[in-house]
């Protein structure tokens, strides 16, 4: 299931060499953390308002939008797909409300 998050993490770091001209993620990488986490937020907000609308194939289409550029941060800090997979694994089967009681308030 994850194949297709592995291979689009690889295009993401080797578009650290591409011309921005050429290449959105290359384009963001270029205008640097702010541009990404305006994108960031702008699909956040566009996901929150198909999942108030309902319509399944918007969600899907945000959604995928939202985790493209969640995975750009990612790739722009050099930090791994797996790194997030396994706090997901830390955290599985834990209650939501114990992991949270668990966090380190600072
Ligand atoms: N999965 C994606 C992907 N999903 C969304 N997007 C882009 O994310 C942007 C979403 O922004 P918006 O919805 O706000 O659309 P917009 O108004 O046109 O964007 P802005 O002008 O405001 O930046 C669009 O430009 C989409 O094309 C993506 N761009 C690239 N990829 C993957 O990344 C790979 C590398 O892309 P390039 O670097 O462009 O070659 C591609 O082969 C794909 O696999």
């Amino acid at each position: 299931m994850s194949a297709i998050l592995d291979e689009l993490y690889h295009v993401l770091q080797q578009r650290k060499q591409a011309d921005a001209s050429q290449s959105y993620v290359a384009s963001l990488y270029k205008d640097g953390t702010d541009k990404i986490l305006k994108k960031l937020g702008e699909e956040a907000t566009e996901t929150v308002i198909a999942g108030k609308g309902g319509d399944r194939q918007q969600i899907i289409y945000e959604t995928a939008d939202l985790w493209f550029h969640s995975m750009v941060l990612l790739a722009h800090n050099d930090i791994e797909l797996d790194c997030v997979l396994d706090e997901l694994a830390r955290r599985f089967g834990l209650s939501g409300l114990e992991e949270k009681a668990n966090r380190d308030p600072s």
